[in-house]
C-alpha cells in the first residue's frame, strides 16, 4: 500500500502551510504517543493520513479506516501533502499505475450501496458463502430472470467470482464482500425468493459464529416472500442437528428434510464429501407469511455533541460492552485547542465498525462517511450519543 519515507521533520510546520493548502485540511495529534494525523480532501473525497515519526525516518501512509477504494487518489494525497510540506523523500512506493483496483466491476456492491440500491429485476435471491461460486454460476445462468447476490467474507473467492461472471457475460449476479448475518438486513422485506446457504463453516468449536442462528432465520423469513425458501446443504451431522433445533424453536415453521439428494450442479466441497461417501443432508424451511416493511428511519446525527473542554478526558478508556454490541474509543487526536478527532470501533461483536468522529466547537460528525445502516449500528451510536452527552452533564 502506499506510502512515504521521508526525512524527520517538525510536524508543526503543517499549522503554517493549512491556511493556503490545496489539499490538507487539518492536523491532529495523537493524545498518547508521538504519531499524528492529516486530514485531506482530494478528488471530491475526504481521507486521513498518519504521519509515524522514527529517529531514522517518518513514515507518511494512508490510514486504513479511511482509505478511498481508487488507490490513486492516496497516492496523489502523498505526492502533494510532500511537496507542499516541502519533504524530503528517502524512499516511495508512490508511482501511479493504470491497473484496476481489486473488486472494481459493475457486479461488485458494497453494503452501503444496497442504502439507495435500484434492483434490476423482479425475483431476488441470495447465497451465502458462495466460496468458488460453482452453484452461484450455474443459478444465474439457468434463471436469468432473477438476480442473484451472492455474499462471501473471502476476498480473494470474491475477486475469482467477478472475473468468471465477467468471462461468462452474466448480468444477473451481485458480489457483496460482507458477512451474510448482517448483510441481509439491508434488502427488503417480501423479497426473495430463495436464500441458499450450501456447506458453511460448521465452527463446532465456535458456534456462536455459525451463519445460521435465531436472528439469521428471522431476517431469512423476512426478506424471503411468502412461499419462498431458506435452503440449508451441509455435510455436518452435528450443523445439521443444531439447523433443526434452531428452526424448530420458532412457533410455526414447516422444515422439509432431504438426505443424500443429488443437484444438478456439485460444489467443490460436495464433491470431496462424496468421494468421502459422507451423508449429505438439505434442510429447507418455507417461509409462509408476509412480513412488515423494515423500519428505515435510522440515522447517525450527533445533533447536541460539541467539544467542551477536557473531553478526551472523560470518554471511556475501555470498551463498553451491551446486549449484542459494543462502543470502544480507541484513540483519541487533538486538532487545535477545541476540536477532537476519536477513532472508535462499534457495533457488532461479529463485524465491528471502525470510524473516526470529528467532534469541533460547534458540531460532531462522523469523518469521511457514517456507518452502514444496520439497527446493530444505530444501537452503538446511540450508546455512543449517551456516552459524549452523559459526560459533558456530568462534569
Ligand atoms: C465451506 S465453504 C463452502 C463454499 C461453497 N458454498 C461450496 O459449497 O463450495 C464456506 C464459505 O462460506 C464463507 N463464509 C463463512 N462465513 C460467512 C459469512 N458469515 N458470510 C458470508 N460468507 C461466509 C467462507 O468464506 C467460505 O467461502
Amino acid at each position: 500500500m502506499p506510502h512515504l519515507k521521508v526525512t524527520p521533520f517538525d510536524a508543526s510546520i503543517i499549522d503554517a502551510r493549512l491556511p493556503e493548502s490545496s489539499i490538507m485540511t487539518f492536523r491532529a495529534r495523537a493524545l498518547k504517543g508521538d504519531d499524528e494525523i492529516i486530514g485531506v480532501e482530494h478528488g471530491g473525497e475526504e481521507f486521513l493520513l498518519q504521519l509515524k515519526p522514527d529517529s531514522k525516518a517518518t513514515l507518511l501512509k494512508y490510514d486504513k479506516v479511511t482509505r478511498p477504494l481508487k488507490v490513486n487518489l492516496l497516492k496523489e494525497a502523498l505526492d502533494k501533502v510532500s511537496k507542499e510540506l516541502g519533504l524530503e523523500i528517502r524512499s516511495s512506493n508512490i508511482a501511479l499505475s493504470n491497473s484496476k483496483p481489486p473488486l472494481s466491476s459493475a457486479y461488485f456492491k458494497k453494503i452501503e450501496d444496497f442504502e439507495t440500491i435500484e434492483y434490476p429485476k423482479k425475483k431476488i435471491s441470495v447465497e451465502v458463502g458462495f466460496g468458488s461460486g460453482r452453484h452461484l454460476l450455474w443459478q444465474a445462468r439457468k434463471n436469468p430472470d432473477t438476480l442473484f447476490i451472492g455474499l462471501e467474507i473471502h476476498t480473494p473467492s470474491a475477486q475469482q467470482v467477478l472475473r468468471q461472471i465477467e468471462l461468462q457475460g452474466l448480468e444477473n449476479i451481485w458480489v457483496v464482500n460482507y458477512d451474510a448475518r448482517l448483510f441481509l438486513e439491508m434488502l427488503p422485506s417480501n423479497s426473495c425468493e430463495q436464500i441458499f446457504v450450501h456447506f458453511p463453516v460448521p465452527w463446532d468449536k465456535k458456534p456462536h459464529r455459525r451463519v445460521i442462528s435465531p436472528s439469521f432465520l428471522a431476517e431469512s423469513m423476512r426478506v424471503l416472500r411468502k412461499g419462498g425458501r431458506l435452503e440449508l446443504r451441509t455435510d455436518s451431522d452435528n450443523y445439521f442437528w443444531y439447523a433443526l433445533e434452531t428452526f424448530f424453536s420458532v412457533p410455526k415453521t414447516e422444515v422439509e428434510v432431504r438426505k443424500n439428494e443429488a443437484l444438478e450442479v456439485t460444489s467443490k466441497y460436495e464433491a470431496r464429501w462424496r468421494k468421502q461417501e459422507k451423508d449429505i443432508y438439505d434442510v429447507y424451511v418455507k417461509c409462509n407469511e408476509d412480513s412488515a416493511e423494515r423500519d428505515l428511519r435510522i440515522d447517525f446525527n450527533f445533533t447536541s455533541v460539541k467539544y467542551t473542554k477536557n473531553l478526551e478526558e472523560r470518554l471511556p478508556k475501555k470498551a463498553v460492552v451491551c446486549d449484542g454490541y459494543f462502543v470502544h474509543f480507541e484513540r483519541s487526536y487533538k486538532i487545535g485547542d477545541n476540536a477532537l478527532l476519536v477513532k472508535c470501533a462499534f457495533g457488532s461483536f461479529d463485524r465491528p465498525e471502525h470510524k473516526y468522529i470529528l467532534i469541533g466547537p460547534d458540531g460532531s460528525r462522523y469523518f469521511a462517511s457514517v456507518p452502514v445502516k444496520t439497527t446493530v449500528n444505530q444501537s452503538a451510536h446511540r450508546k455512543i450519543l449517551e456516552l459524549l452527552l452523559q459526560k459533558e452533564n456530568n462534569v
